[in-house]
């Protein structure tokens, strides 16, 4: 039998996909966003192409269970896997070089998920202000590195009001419509991705200002690698599915240096893939490299989050939960007659201010 879910529309009305209102509480869930399409009645699943909150059944997820256990059977031998770690930006940087900026579409959710990437509070520049930094500690290795010689601080996006990083940042499908909505106003914005090419193909984008952004090539997982900005200047950190690429060893890690950068009060916000995604059910024997980690025929990796991992990850690194959601979708191909289940894992992390 297919396990795979690919419903026909009489397999649907059978199994009977129930979707609810699930009751969260606005901590958890944002306003409108996630949620505003929802599937009452089965018969209607053809109308639309995404239904938000599907609600699985213990029978759906016992069959997703044993489709990971069945495609991790098979494991990519312990000589082959260090590639995979060790020469990621390499297969990176091909899948670049191969679809350029077509592959990934702009991240066009981005303000409805994540209004915190708005800068509410930063003002319009007519009325420049002069933003100092949060003085780094002394006992910072960083210390000093961001200062000219009279003091006066000294790397890109210094003047701004708000900051934000994009981490992974690819070919930039959230950088440039974060760009067109900080334009105006005294924020800045910094991308950084290890494929050289990526970072490349956005700043020779028409649309790529070096007034309000810069792009740099980082590897997060090389531990010693600087950024061009002090620690606790940031506003806000963002990561669309990139910490799932990277070996699930060196994740903590990852997430740990980065909020060194956040300000107090800062938030880090995230969105991968969840555990059960069909693109995990997807794979096949042998791809599998440990558990809930696989490399796709291309080199790339993918691991797939749980909820209980991502708040493991984030409050470890000393961050406070402001959301911790599993998206579960419906996504329906209407011409071809097909429903998949898509999960998503979409958090929001603070760092608190300490106690005044
Ligand atoms: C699935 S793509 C997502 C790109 C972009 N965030 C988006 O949403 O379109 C993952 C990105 O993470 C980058 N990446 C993976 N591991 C990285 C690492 N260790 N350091 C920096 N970038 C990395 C890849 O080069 C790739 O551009």
């Amino acid at each position: 039998m297919n396990k795979l879910r690919r419903f026909t529309v009489s397999k649907l009305a059978v199994t009977v996909i129930r979707v609810t209102l699930r009751s969260k509480s606005a901590a958890q869930r944002p306003s409108a966003p996630l949620g505003s399409r929802l599937l009452t009645d089965p018969d209607d699943v053809f109308k639309h192409n995404m239904w938000d909150h599907v609600q699985w059944t213990e029978e759906d997820k016992e069959n997703a269970k044993q489709m990971i256990e069945e495609n991790s059977r098979v494991q990519v031998s312990l000589k082959e896997q260090g590639k995979f770690d060790t020469e990621a930006c390499h297969y990176w940087d091909k899948f670049y070089e191969a679809h350029q900026d077509k592959f990934f579409k702009d991240r066009r959710w981005l303000f409805l998920e994540f209004p915190e990437l708005l800068p509410t509070g930063a003002v319009r520049q007519t009325t420049s202000t002069c933003y100092n930094p949060a003085p780094a500690s002394s006992s910072d290795p960083e210390a000093g590195r961001h200062q000219g010689q009279n003091g006066a601080a000294t790397f890109p996006g210094q003047q701004a009001s708000f900051r934000i990083l994009e981490v992974g940042c690819g070919v930039g499908n959230s950088v440039f419509p974060i760009l067109k909505n900080i334009k105006g106003t005294d924020s800045f914005l910094y991308g950084c991705d290890f494929s050289q090419r990526a970072i490349q193909l956005i700043m020779d984008h028409p649309d790529y200002d070096d007034s309000v952004c810069h792009v740099f090539v980082h590897d997060l997982c090389e531990e010693a690698a600087s950024f061009p900005f002090p620690p606790r200047s940031l506003d806000v950190i963002l990561a669309v599915f990139v910490l799932s690429s990277i070996h699930p060893e060196r994740i903590q890690g990852v997430v740990n240096r980065l909020s060194a950068y956040l300000k107090d009060g800062g938030v880090f916000l995230f969105r991968d893939y969840g555990r059960y995604d069909l693109s995990q059910l997807r794979f096949k024997k042998g791809q599998c490299l440990s558990e809930n980690f696989y490399t796709r025929g291309d080199g790339t990796c993918a691991y797939f989050f749980s909820k209980e991992e991502v708040h493991d990850l984030f409050s470890k690194a000393g961050l406070e939960e402001v959301q911790n959601l599993e998206d579960k979708r419906l996504q329906v191909n209407r011409r071809k007659k097909v429903v998949m289940r898509r999960v998503w894992m979409q958090s929001k992390y603070r760092k608190s201010s300490p106690p005044s």
